[in-house]
């Protein structure tokens, strides 16, 4: 494993506006246009330019898409994004960092793994120890943003396997999962929702609900909640019976969730290399599109190995 040196110094922002800030707008005003007295006359000037656009570019940015995990804030560590791509999860303090790091590790560098199945799995960057959203200096895994050649995207994480605990996890972590597994439609139903968002149009923004009433889902809240994210309809936080107009291009069709689903399912069936334990599926599509009669462009992208062993015995 290798950790890469602390490069830049990054810029904790949530909105695009606050990165104008990180201008330094004495020496190049933004809006300034050409011919401005404002513009840089000197190297100084151009030297001060160029230092501030690569870090801009750099700059690091709270998630606007994410669903569900833990969330980033100046208290706490938590996932963060960059303008070229890529997604930064802070390795988590257990065994659980390290686990996923291995996973990504191994598998990255294992020729065994189909194309048309490394396809549902996040491009890894390997490691990197950076400044986290708290502050502190801790080791991140960079992987790929998977929401960023995204313009509005609908997104559902929903935690998959009726078992969502490792092979080698302690009976009190064992205990923890089955308590929450109760609490939730994982015994019931092999799966649960952990978050969600729907795009509903521009003026209305999106309707993402709580991790609480998320998670307190029933199984008819489930099936609802599916329905929701194939609506068409914009009132669709009232819960009034939503449409699922575009349930047949989103879920259905050659592309869609459901083919992409089964294509997965057979290489899961047939491999015998990992065993997967509470992973997450992301399902992701662009609400806007379809209903302007454009592709919904649906991807399923499986993510979370923090439970992920290889199978040694094989
Ligand atoms: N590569 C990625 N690109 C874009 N978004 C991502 C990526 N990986 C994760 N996310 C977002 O972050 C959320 C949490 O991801 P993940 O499950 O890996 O984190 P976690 O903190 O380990 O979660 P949990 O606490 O449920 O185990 C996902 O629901 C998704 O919205
Ligand atoms: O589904 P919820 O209610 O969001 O609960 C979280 C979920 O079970 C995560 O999988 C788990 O992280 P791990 O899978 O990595 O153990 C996390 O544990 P944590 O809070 O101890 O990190 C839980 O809080």
């Amino acid at each position: 494993m290798m950790y890469d040196g602390l490069e830049v110094q990054n810029y904790i922002t949530t909105n695009k506006k606050n990165i104008t800030c990180g201008f330094n707008n004495q020496h190049f005003p933004h809006n300034s246009s050409s011919g401005n007295s404002n513009q840089p006359t000197f190297s100084l000037d151009l030297f001060i330019f160029r230092t501030s656009f690569i870090q801009i570019l750099k700059m690091l940015k709270i998630p606007s898409h994410q669903v569900a995990g833990h969330h980033a804030s100046s208290a706490t560590r938590g996932p963060l994004i960059d303008d070229s791509g890529r997604f930064y999860k802070p390795l988590q303090g257990d065994e659980r960092g390290s686990a996923e790091v291995t996973f990504y590790d191994q598998f990255t560098s294992n020729t065994q793994i189909p194309d048309h199945i490394r396809k549902f799995f996040p491009i890894y960057y390997g490691t990197k120890v950076m400044q986290a959203s708290d502050g502190s200096e801790h080791p991140h895994i960079v992987l790929e943003d998977l929401t960023t050649h995204r313009e509005n995207p609908t997104i559902m994480d929903i935690k998959i396997g009726s078992r969502t605990w490792g092979p080698d996890a302690s009976n009190a972590y064992i205990e923890k999962c089955m308590k929450r597994d109760r609490e939730t439609t994982t015994v019931k139903l092999g799966f649960r929702i952990s978050g969600l968002q729907i795009y509903i149009n521009e003026g209305v923004g999106y309707y993402k609900p709580t991790r609480d009433l998320v998670l307190k889902s029933s199984v008819d809240d489930v099936r609802l909640f599916f329905k929701k994210f194939v609506s068409s309809d914009p009132n669709v936080e009232s819960g009034m019976g939503p449409d699922r107009d575009l349930a047949s291009v989103v879920y259905g069709g050659p592309n869609g969730i459901l083919a992409q689903l089964l294509e997965l399912k057979a290489w899961f069936e047939d491999q015998t290399i990992y065993h997967f334990s509470a992973c997450s599926l992301l399902f992701m599509f662009e609400k806007g599109l379809v209903l302007e009669g454009g592709s919904p462009n649906a991807q399923v992208k499986i993510i979370d190995f923090a439970h992920v062993t290889e199978d040694v015995t094989v």
